[in-house]
């Protein structure tokens, strides 16, 4: 791992492309945890995601993300900032493969009709799962990105998501009841008992997506541009966060 792109004095001017404030602290913890030595002068910014409320698939979610970003890096007065964006989403979950579930079914114990019938349902439902995608952008221009881990959402949420196209904060409410999952500990925090929340599950798919701003001699295009001539101070910034 490489120092910081600033001295240890220097401020590094982040903007987070949302205004939801699991978003921006989790951003802004990985970027402590990431770069101790430099302090952040963390902005949040309206973005627009170009996709659905609520994302569905990798592509949808990832190009949400990207979108925040590049709706932000337009604003020339995010010239010379590092552009971090988080977009969650959800998706189908990857199936057991089938050879490896008959087998564990035969293993099973032979109990009733109706609740081997119930096994094989439970199988062959496909799983919602939810993950998220963070993009960051260095201020010399090059972008990374990173997914994050994936649980797999109760079937009493996939299935009002489903059924009734709502959006998983909803959903969370409806099962829950509580108010505003999205901005506070989330789905992953209501079923972890805040073991992990949504602010702690997104801090590390963002460490994740600046893994080559970290080690910017190992990802070519992450390397600090060089210093700004003389006379163009107030354009793309020298450093990276
Ligand atoms: O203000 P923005 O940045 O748009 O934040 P958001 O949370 O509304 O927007 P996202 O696009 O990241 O999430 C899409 C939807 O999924 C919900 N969501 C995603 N992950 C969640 C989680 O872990 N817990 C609760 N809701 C979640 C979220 O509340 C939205 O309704």
């Amino acid at each position: 791992m490489t120092v910081p792109l600033l001295g240890p004095q220097a401020v590094a001017p982040v903007v987070v492309a949302s205004r939801n404030a699991v978003k921006i602290n989790a951003i802004s913890a990985a970027l402590r945890q990431a770069f101790p030595g430099v302090r952040h002068a963390v902005v949040s910014a309206d973005s627009a995601s170009g996709v659905p409320d609520q994302p569905f698939g990798d592509a949808q979610t990832l190009e949400g993300a990207y979108n925040r970003i590049a709706s932000v890096a337009a604003l020339p007065q995010h010239r010379g900032s590092l552009l971090c964006a988080i977009e969650g989403g959800i998706g189908w979950a990857a199936s057991p493969p089938a050879s490896a579930a008959a087998a564990l079914a035969a293993l099973a114990p032979q109990d009733t009709w109706q609740q081997q019938q119930q096994q094989q349902q439970q199988q062959q439902r496909r799983q919602l799962e939810c993950f998220a995608w963070c993009v960051v952008r260095a201020p010399g221009g090059a972008c990374s990105h990173a997914r994050s881990a994936s649980f797999a959402l109760p079937p009493a949420i996939a299935e009002i998501i489903l059924e009734q196209g709502m959006e998983l904060g909803a959903a969370d409410v409806a099962v829950f009841g509580r108010v505003k999952s999205g901005q506070g500990i989330g789905t992953i925090g209501q079923l972890t008992g805040s073991l992990i929340t949504r602010t702690s599950y997104y801090e590390h798919v963002a460490l994740m997506a600046l893994v080559p701003l970290l080690n910017p001699g190992l990802y070519p295009g992450f390397a600090a541009p060089a210093p700004a001539a003389p006379g163009t101070a107030g354009q793309e910034a020298s450093g990276g966060s």
